[in-house]
């Protein structure tokens, strides 16, 4: 097989990927995906030992130990087109040798857990609950530009989805992705973590169904996507990382899910006015879990 071109695979003078900066061993099999990057200090602060510390534009990176177990914390800055670089970059890091830039023969599967904050479509779902991804629902098209992604995708979901909600075929072809099952039972606990599907739109406001000044084209979706469900999957939550991250981490061969602190309750209409310690015992309880 030829090997991957330069202006692929960029790499920088010191031989790391381009966005990230990181070198194969700077990475741990665990890894902690997270939006805002001061939430990587915050969790590496857990750490016991602190390895590696690298940051570039959005993308901070801090690899150590937690009770014995290797983590690295990456910040991917805001949304999906951001999750195609760090997905990419993370499996070039392990499955293609940066310097021949030839694909190894043999892949490795990274563990990928991303912690975010999230908006509830549920009314019975509060602000300040704990919701894990078992299938994301990404409304965004990423992963719709990799071949053979129908088959990580859930169809039969996909058609009802667009069908019940009404979706704009003006829009990209909504995709489901199942998280690792796996993953999402390391992470969940009864009376503590609350199950669902999760939407991941490519913006805040209009795409994820919130009216400022400009109207949007589908008023009534958030009430239809409450009140959607399908082989007993409902939609708990809109954020803006995780269908990608699952889609590409199916393709790809990785394990993964996401985790999320609802901030914001859309069915009610309020926010939380102060999320920053509930996301800490966030944290505590994804690391706990993580190391268990
Ligand atoms: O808190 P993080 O991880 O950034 O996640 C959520 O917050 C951001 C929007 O405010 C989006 O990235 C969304 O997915
Ligand atoms: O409503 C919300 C809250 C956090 N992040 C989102 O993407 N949406």
């Amino acid at each position: 097989m030829e090997p991957i071109k330069s202006s692929e695979l960029i790499t920088n003078e010191d031989g790391s990927v381009f966005h990230l900066h990181l070198h194969p061993g700077d990475l741990a099999d665990q890894i902690i995906l997270v939006g805002d990057p001061s939430r990587v200090e915050m969790i590496a602060s857990y750490f016991d030992h602190i390895e590696i510390k690298k940051s570039d534009r959005e993308f901070h990176t801090t690899t150590g130990q937690y009770k014995g177990r290797r983590i690295s914390v990456i910040s991917t800055g805001i949304g999906p087109d951001n999750i195609d670089i760090v997905m990419n970059e993370l499996d070039a890091l392990v499955n293609i040798d940066l310097q021949t830039k030839e694909i190894k023969p043999e892949k490795k599967r990274l563990n990928i857990v991303r912690i975010g904050t999230s908006g509830s479509v549920q009314a019975d779902v509060p602000v300040h609950s704990f919701v894990i991804s078992e299938m994301s629902l990404g409304i965004d098209g990423v992963l719709r530009f990799y071949r053979d992604n129908e088959t990580v995708c859930d169809t039969a979901f996909e058609d009802a989805f667009i069908k019940e909600c009404h979706w704009t075929p003006l829009a990209a072809r909504p995709y489901a992705v199942k998280a690792s099952p796996e993953l999402v039972s390391k992470l969940h606990t009864a009376g503590v973590t609350v199950k669902g599907v999760t939407l991941t739109a490519n913006g805040f406001y209009g795409p994820q169904g919130r009216v400022l000044r400009l109207p949007i084209e589908m008023p009534t979706v958030n009430d239809e996507i409450a009140r959607f469900h399908f082989n007993g999957h409902k939609i708990v939550n809109y954020e803006m990382e995780s269908a990608a991250i699952a889609g590409l981490s199916a393709l790809m061969g990785h394990h993964a899910t996401t985790i999320c602190l609802i901030i914001a309750n859309r069915a009610n209409g309020n926010a939380s006015s102060n999320y920053k310690p509930y996301m800490k015992k966030l944290v505590e309880y994804t690391l706990d879990s993580l190391a268990r």
